[in-house]
């Protein structure tokens, strides 16, 4: 697909122009050439992804000077923080364009904090009826000082990436920096395992993210169900629950960082159910090396070899090894949004553990945007 370049007329007012700071407002986004061919990667802005639910909730000016420069298909997020500049980023861009040259005041912030509703123990909100995700930062003694105000979309086609995997019905874990796309993922992977392989389904949705705000989840999620987790604290009372209540073929839950929720992937696995989960560590090293983690890959152990063993291994008398089979049988390592690593997580860590470079499948998007899938590599 060609890509253009276009200055974003985020603020047109003739002031700015004379502005010290209006050098920040120029800057080339990337945008789509041709309005009828749609790929995921320029993503359309269509009914599912209701923006202007968001931008509802922003102070009226910083709401019209974003639609002034109107780039939605391409908005990621709008960071409003106290006594700072209000910022907008955009996919295909690095760093922030400002949306006013005025500080964002408390009244602002209050406004938004208002419009949005309750925020939940993860200092988290949503939008009714949306994928839309607001996240609070406080002050220490709890004032609102900041808020991150994330887009959600449903994305179709991205499935394309790892869809011959779903078939093995075998658990993948996707790892990945925040903001590369791992939750769209999941709520793409959850609808095209409920609606066209028909399994039934489960989200366990700690923060409502994959399903969307409000009782009724999103139409982006398919047939799968959602089960709703009243603190973050209980998500793996909650996994195991949806396991014993709702006889899941699936369990799709985002986010597993505790000892507790690694034991609930356990558990939940050695029944034979299929978890599709994510994990925060950019690459499946990341998981090995923490301790809280590393049960989803296995478990590693320290085993001491005798001098035979160790003379005929040539290595030391004391190695890392894998404890048990991993909950995930699959690891994906989302390095870019469409540059993604696939581990067969048993093979690839007998090789990390052994200091030698695992042998991976590259899945990636070639420029036609066709998923080109490059087995037996070895990459860093
Ligand atoms: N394929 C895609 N095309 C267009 N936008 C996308 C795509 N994937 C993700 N996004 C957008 O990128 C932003 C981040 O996506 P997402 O929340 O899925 O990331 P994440 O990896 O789960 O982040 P975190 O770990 O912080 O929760 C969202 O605004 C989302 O709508």
């Amino acid at each position: 697909m060609s890509m253009t370049s276009t200055l974003v007329p985020l603020l047109s007012c003739s002031k700015l122009l004379t502005n010290q700071r209006n050098s920040l407002f120029l800057v080339r986004l990337p945008v789509c050439s041709s309005s009828k061919k749609k790929h995921s990667h320029c993503v359309s802005l269509h009914d599912d992804d209701d923006i202007h639910s968001l931008l509802q909730i922003l102070p009226p000016d910083i709401h019209e000077n974003l639609v002034l420069g109107w780039n939605g298909a391409q908005l990621l997020e709008v960071i409003l923080d106290l006594g700072r500049l209000p910022q907008a980023h955009y996919l295909g861009v690095s760093g922030p364009q400002y949306l006013r040259n005025s500080e964002v005041s408390l009244q602002e912030l209050e406004y938004a904090q208002d419009a949005v509703g309750e925020f939940g123990g993860d200092n988290r909100a949503g939008i009714t009826g949306t994928l839309h995700r607001i996240s609070a930062i406080r002050s220490k003694n709890g004032s609102l000082v900041g808020l991150t105000c994330r887009v959600g979309r449903a994305v179709r086609g991205h499935i394309a990436m790892v869809q011959d995997l779903l078939q093995y019905g075998k658990s993948i874990l996707f790892v990945g920096r925040p903001g590369v796309g791992k939750t769209t993922v999941m709520r793409e992977i959850a609808r095209v395992l409920s609606d066209e392989h028909l399994k039934r389904v489960v989200i366990v949705d700690t923060s409502n993210e994959i399903g969307g705000d409000g009782d009724i989840p999103h139409p982006a999620i398919g047939r799968a169900r959602r089960v709703q987790v009243p603190q973050p604290s209980m998500q793996h009372k909650v996994m195991i629950e949806a396991v014993e209540n709702h006889m899941p073929e699936v369990i799709i839950v985002d986010e597993i960082g505790t000892e507790a929720e690694v034991q609930a992937c356990r558990s939940i696995a050695e029944r034979g159910i299929m978890l599709i989960g994510t994990a925060h560590g950019e690459q499946l090293e990341n998981i090995i090396k923490n301790p809280t983690l590393s049960s989803l890959i296995g478990g590693v152990q320290t085993v001491t070899l005798g001098d035979q063993e160790a003379r005929s291994r040539n290595s030391k008398k004391s190695i890392l090894e894998r404890k048990a089979p991993p909950t995930f049988p699959f690891v994906i390592e989302m390095r870019e949004r469409h540059y993604w690593i696939t581990h067969r997580t048993e093979k690839s860590v007998d090789f990390i553990l052994q200091n030698k470079r695992p042998l991976v499948e590259v899945r990636r998007r070639d420029k036609q945007f066709n998923v080109v899938i490059e087995r037996w590599k070895q990459i860093d």
